[in-house]
C-alpha cells in the first residue's frame, strides 16, 4: 500500500509543482485508519525535527503534524496577535490546494503567556507567537482520515524523501516502550516561597488593588533515560479522556499536556468558550465525590473565583456577537483527578473574521491571569518565581478561512531529553487559604505525573 501511495503522492506533487501558480502546493488524499499517536511517533526516525499533536475534547477531531512547510513566528510584545493574523492571511493566499477540497490548509501553534517577561532558557524556541503549517498532516475528522502534504513548489526533494520514509514506516508501527524511566531527581519551586507569594497576593487583594490573581508553580523532574513524548501522549490519551491533548515539539523540546479548558472555538459565525475556574479534588467514593461537588457549587470563594471568568467572557462575547447564551449557574466538570466549576458559552453572529482575533481579546482570561487583567499581570511578574513560557497560554489551530479551536495550555509540562518541567496554578481571591491552594496545584499536576509514571492514576 505504502509504495503505491508514495508514488501517487510523489507523482502528483511533481506535476503540481511544475505547473503551480503559487509558492506552495498542498495535496490531500484519504488514508486508511491509522493510530494518530503511532503516526506522531514516526516523526524523528523519518528526519522531521518538528512534531505537533492536537485532539479535541471528544477525540473526534485529531491533527498530527510532522515537519514544517511554513512557519510564522514573532517575538513582538503588544502586536504579536495582529502580526500572526496578518501573516496567516498572507499564507492563505500563497498556497495552492489540491485533492480533497474539504481540508483547508491548517496552521498549528501557540503563544507565550506573557511576552513582556524575559524568556528563560528552557523555553528557547517557544516564541511570543508561532504557527506552523506541517509538511505532513494527518487529520481525523467526521470519521475520515486524510493525509495532507504541503511543500514549497520549488525544492521539494528533501521533504519527499522524508515523506517516502514515513509512508514506508507507517506499515510497520514502532513499538511503544513498556518501561517507564525512573525519577532520579525531583525539585520543586520552594514551597515556603510560593506560600509567601500567595500571602502577598491575598494582602494585595484585601487592599482593593486586585480582585483575583492566578499564581503558578513548577516541579522539575529528571529521569534515568530520555522521555518519549509519544509514550506520554499515549498515556494521556488513555487517562484523560475528556481533555484536549496537545504536543508541540521542536529541536528536541516538547511542550505537552491534557487540558480541560477551551479558550475559544470559531466555526463560521458561531463561537464557543468554556469558563473554568473553581476546583476541588475527586472523592474516594461516589458519596464523597458528590458531597465534594455539592460543596464546590455552593462555596462562595470558588463561586467568586468562577464569576470573574464568567463576567469577562460574557462581556467579551457580547461585544463581538449578536447573541450570547450561557447557563445561569455553573455546572460541574468532573475529570479523573479534579472537578471544576464550568460554564459553557455560545456566541452567535460573531463579527470577528478570525479565531486569532478572539484569542487576542480573550488571553489571559481571569482563569489564568486575574482581574483587573493588567494589575494581575504585574502581580504575576513580581510574585511568581518562574517563566511560564507557553504554559497557561493559548494553544491550537487556525485554518485558511480563519476558523479554528484553541485551548488553554494547562495540565502540561515541557520535556527535554531526560527532563520534565511541570506547571500548575490556582486562582487566588480574598478568602483563599494558601495551604489549600498549594494542595490544589498538586492535584493539577497529577495528570502529567501519572502519564510520566511518577504516580498511579487513581
Ligand atoms: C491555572 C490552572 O487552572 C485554572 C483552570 C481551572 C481551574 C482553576 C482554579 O480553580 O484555580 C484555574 O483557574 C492550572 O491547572 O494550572
Amino acid at each position: 500500500m505504502a509504495i503505491v501511495f508514495q508514488h501517487k503522492i510523489q507523482q502528483q506533487l511533481h506535476e503540481l509543482a511544475a505547473s503551480a501558480a503559487r509558492p506552495f502546493v498542498s495535496w490531500t488524499e484519504p488514508l486508511e485508519d491509522i493510530d494518530p499517536v503511532s503516526f506522531f511517533m514516526q516523526g524523528p526516525a523519518c528526519g522531521f525535527r518538528e512534531r505537533f499533536f492536537w485532539s479535541d475534547r471528544s477525540g473526534g477531531t485529531v491533527f498530527v503534524g510532522l515537519g514544517s512547510a511554513y512557519a510564522i513566528e514573532t517575538e513582538e510584545t503588544d502586536g504579536r496577535f495582529q502580526y500572526i493574523e496578518q501573516e496567516r492571511q498572507r499564507w492563505a493566499g500563497q498556497i495552492e490546494q489540491h485533492g480533497e477540497a474539504d481540508m483547508p490548509p491548517l496552521l498549528f501553534g501557540g503563544f507565550s503567556f506573557d511576552p513582556h517577561r524575559p524568556p528563560a532558557s528552557v523555553w528557547r524556541g517557544f516564541s511570543a507567537g508561532k504557527l506552523v503549517a506541517p509538511a505532513v498532516l494527518l487529520s481525523v475528522k467526521n470519521g475520515r482520515t486524510l493525509l495532507t502534504v504541503t511543500l514549497p513548489a520549488g525544492g521539494m526533494e528533501r521533504d519527499m524523501e522524508r515523506i517516502g520514509r514515513l509512508l514506508r514506516r507507517m506499515e510497520e508501527p514502532l513499538p511503544f516502550s513498556a518501561e517507564f524511566p525512573t525519577v532520579i531527581s525531583d525539585e520543586e519551586e520552594e514551597k515556603e516561597r510560593w506560600l509567601a507569594a500567595v500571602h502577598e497576593a491575598i494582602a494585595s487583594i484585601r487592599t482593593g488593588r486586585l480582585e483575583k490573581v492566578v499564581l503558578a508553580r513548577a516541579r522539575r523532574l529528571a529521569f534515568n533515560a530520555v522521555i518519549d513524548a509519544a509514550f506520554v501522549l499515549r498515556r494521556l490519551r488513555e487517562q484523560q479522556p475528556f481533555a484536549y491533548l496537545f504536543a508541540f515539539e521542536q529541536d528536541g523540546r516538547c511542550f505537552i499536556g491534557a487540558s480541560p479548558e477551551q479558550l475559544v472555538r470559531k466555526e463560521g459565525e458561531t463561537c464557543r468558550s468554556v469558563c473554568l475556574a473553581g476546583s476541588v479534588r475527586r472523592g474516594g467514593s461516589v458519596a464523597e465525590d458528590e458531597q465534594l461537588g455539592a460543596w464546590l457549587q455552593a462555596d462562595s470563594k470558588n463561586r467568586e473565583e468562577h464569576q470573574f471568568v464568567v463576567r469577562m467572557i460574557r462581556s467579551l462575547f457580547s461585544s463581538v456577537c449578536e447573541t450570547v447564551e450561557m447557563p445561569a449557574v455553573p455546572q460541574l466538570l468532573k475529570l479523573p483527578h479534579i472537578q471544576h466549576l464550568c460554564t459553557p458559552v455560545v456566541g452567535r453572529g460573531c463579527r470577528e473574521p478570525s479565531v486569532l482575533r478572539l484569542v487576542e481579546l480573550m488571553h489571559p482570561t481571569p482563569a489564568l491571569g486575574g482581574t483587573p487583567r493588567e494589575r494581575a499581570m504585574e502581580a504575576i511578574r513580581s510574585l511568581e518565581p518562574l517563566d511560564r513560557g507557553w504554559y497557561a497560554a493559548p494553544i491550537g489551530w487556525v485554518d485558511a478561512d480563519g476558523n479554528g479551536e484553541w485551548a488553554v495550555a494547562i495540565r502540561s509540562g515541557l520535556l527535554e531529553g531526560n527532563k520534565a518541567t511541570l506547571f500548575a496554578g490556582c486562582g487566588i481571591v480574598a478568602h483563599s487559604d494558601p495551604t489549600s491552594e498549594y494542595e490544589e496545584t498538586n492535584v493539577k499536576m497529577a495528570p502529567m505525573l501519572s502519564a510520566l509514571g511518577v504516580m498511579n492514576n487513581d
